[in-house]
């Protein structure tokens, strides 16, 4: 086995047994073979770049007619028809013995070679580098290329399958019809499309292999070396769109920076730019890429143009970067290809410092908590207290009032000069009087009325005339009992009115000898007047106690006519009606005197004068 090896490296022979490269041809060493052949006459022929070498019965020899840069490097050898043709840079020449002639056709006698091979009915096949491919049938040379309507003019290589005739070129791979190949016009299509120009990252250059096989064809499948690696073709597949191979993943950039395997980044290095491609040789524009960053995206994103994924400010933690590729149109997404990095976290992205947060943002919310729970409670309490306090003010208060009211109500009840009750007491006290008297069955109403009062003012002063008031008010009460009820009736004239009578007349009797026997404000002696009516009445309405009244202030004008300073009192024997009541009022008291419902009882002097005049018994 053979190696012709680029990049002038020479030539070595492989030892099937030891495995080992075990020989360099010394003439060879700075060679760049192109192309290794054994002829017909078991001769190694070596095409190189820099002439054309022989090898025979263990020696090598260059053959001098090809060295010198007439014909440039020699790219191509191949026997046919017993014959060595060889394919130069600068045409294609064939052997004639010892003598070697350029092919007579204007193109081929000039340019450069870079395919030869033949066709199942053994026409040549000589293809070029920017004419196309020639067909040699013995006599005559067909070309085809793109003044034929072909996509391509640069041949790497070409084979016969079936009914088609495969051409692989820098263009790409296509086939065309055989049969249009002999009565045209040629009819072609195009496998690997690589006419146009690729994006930047896109690895485009298809077909170029260097050496003598630039392809190779079996009954299935092909195969074409590239700058990139193999290119692999399956016959069954030449009418649909190749499968997309996996993405490759190209470089990581981080921060501007390119970052190489393993990924481990630093903490810092947060931007990242993941460039990733695919070895295809179709349209750019036919294909599609996805790709997620796992551990940061959640879903696949859809990769633009530009075959590359941009990421900022990324946290630190784990990452899988993985990408997948498909043809426009067609559902089914290649395998992933996937890369793993990893990225230092900074120290606010540890664990340990999430859980220290958590934790103090925890406590914090509690402190929080319980400060305003506290200033709530406080104010809480605070609030009760000022409601305690104004409730117990307002307690206060209100028993102020109803101290004031009790006050006011006792007032408005009784004589602000005297202190005994008023009109306005008897008017809300009536009824309740009228009831306890209906108990004893007996209404003793006592009319008193101050002799000569407005003497007393215009002589002392109303000042002094209030002492004597209040005086003889406190006098009246002390012999009244505790059950009498005694009223300043207005200016010098008082009521009492008496639950019981008995002894009614002694009672007036004692207070008209009092009068006369007290010392007084003026220091003068003070006489009253005095009307007592008593009334049986067995109902005891308001109208009883008018007349009852009534008959009272009648029997005390009575005493003030007859000259003051004395009492009379009207007895009703027997419950009177309303008229009757009413005609008894009416009436002049005279004229009651023989009444036998009524009884007129009087003081002494008094019933002296009145038993003169009116004759009657005391
Ligand atoms: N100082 C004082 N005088 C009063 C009060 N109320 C009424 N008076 C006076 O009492 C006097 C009553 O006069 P009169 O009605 O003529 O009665 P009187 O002088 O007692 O004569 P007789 O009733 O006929 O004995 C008037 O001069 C009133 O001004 C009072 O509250 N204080």
């Amino acid at each position: 086995m053979n190696f012709g090896l680029e990049q002038k490296a020479g030539l070595y022979v492989y030892d099937a047994k030891t495995h080992q490269r075990i020989k360099q041809f010394e003439s060879l060493a700075q060679t760049q073979i192109n192309s290794i052949i054994k002829s017909s006459h078991d001769h190694i022929w070596f095409g190189t770049q820099q002439g054309l070498w022989i090898y025979n019965n263990g020696s090598i020899q260059e053959l001098p007619f090809f060295s010198g840069n007439q014909y440039g490097g020699v790219r191509f050898l191949y026997e046919y028809q017993g014959q060595m043709w060889i394919g130069t840079e600068k045409g294609l020449l064939t052997q004639n013995g010892d003598s070697f002639t350029k092919v007579n056709h204007t193109i081929l006698e000039k340019t450069f070679i870079s395919y030869m091979g033949e066709l199942s009915d053994g026409r040549l096949m000589v293809g070029t580098f920017q004419h196309g491919l020639f067909i040699y049938n013995g006599r005559t040379w067909q070309q085809l290329s793109v003044e034929q309507g072909l996509p391509m003019d640069n041949v790497t290589y070409a084979a016969e399958l079936g009914s088609n005739l495969l051409w692989a070129g820098l263009q790409g791979v296509m086939n065309i019809d055989m049969g249009s190949i002999e009565n045209g016009p040629l009819r072609h299509s195009l496998i690997v499309d690589n006419t146009g120009n690729g994006s930047q990252n896109e690895q485009n250059r298809c077909c170029n292999g260097a050496g003598s096989n630039k392809g190779i064809s079996f009954s299935r499948e092909s195969y074409f070396p590239t700058v990139n690696g193999l290119l692999h073709v399956y016959h069954r597949l030449l009418k649909q769109p190749a499968p997309a191979p996996r993405p490759l993943f190209e470089r990581l950039e981080a921060n501007g920076k390119e970052i190489f395997p393993p990924y481990q980044l630093e903490a810092n290095e947060r931007d990242w730019r993941l460039v990733f491609t695919v070895p295809h040789y179709g349209k750019t524009s036919g294909l599609e890429f996805r790709y997620q960053l796992v551990g940061y995206d959640a879903t696949w994103r859809n990769a633009t143009s530009t075959r590359d994924a941009l990421y900022t400010n990324l946290p630190g933690g784990d990452y899988t970067f993985r990408v997948q590729v498909r043809h426009k149109g067609y559902p089914a997404w290649s395998r992933s290809t996937e890369v793993s990095l990893s990225k230092k976290r900074l120290w606010h992205e540890t664990w340990w410092f999430n859980m220290l947060f958590t934790l103090a943002c925890g406590g914090f919310i509690v402190l929080i908590w319980r400060l305003r729970s506290r200033s709530l409670l406080t104010r809480q309490q605070e609030l009760e207290e000022q409601v305690a306090k104004r409730t117990t003010e307002l307690n206060e208060v209100n028993q102020q009032l109803l101290v004031a009211n009790e006050q006011l109500l006792i007032a408005s009840l009784r004589d602000s000069l005297t202190g005994l009750y008023n009109r306005h007491y008897l008017s809300q006290n009536l009824e309740k009087i009228l009831e306890n008297v209906e108990n004893k069955k007996r209404l003793t109403v006592v009319l008193i009325d101050i002799d000569d009062f407005k003497k007393i003012n215009d002589e002392f002063g109303h000042a002094v005339g209030d002492e004597v008031l209040v005086a003889f008010a406190t006098l009246l009460s002390r012999h009244c009992r505790a059950q009498d009820h005694i009223l300043r009736w207005g200016g010098e004239e008082f009521v009492i009115i008496a639950e019981q009578d008995d002894g009614i007349g002694h009672m007036a009797t004692r207070l008209i000898q009092t009068l006369r026997l007290t010392h007084w404000p003026h220091g003068r002696t003070l006489s009253a007047s005095i009307g007592i009516c008593t009334n049986p009445s067995i109902n005891f309405g308001i109208k009883v106690f008018e007349g009852t009244l009534n008959m009272a202030d009648k029997a005390m004008y009575m005493v003030k006519e007859q000259g003051k300073d004395g009492w009379i009192w009207i007895e009703i024997l027997v419950p009177l009606s309303i008229e009757s009541m009413n005609e008894v009022q009416e009436a002049p008291l005279q004229s009651l005197v023989s009444d036998p419902r009524i009884k007129i009882h009087h003081s002494t002097k008094d019933i002296v004068s009145l038993e003169e005049r009116r004759d009657i018994g005391g």
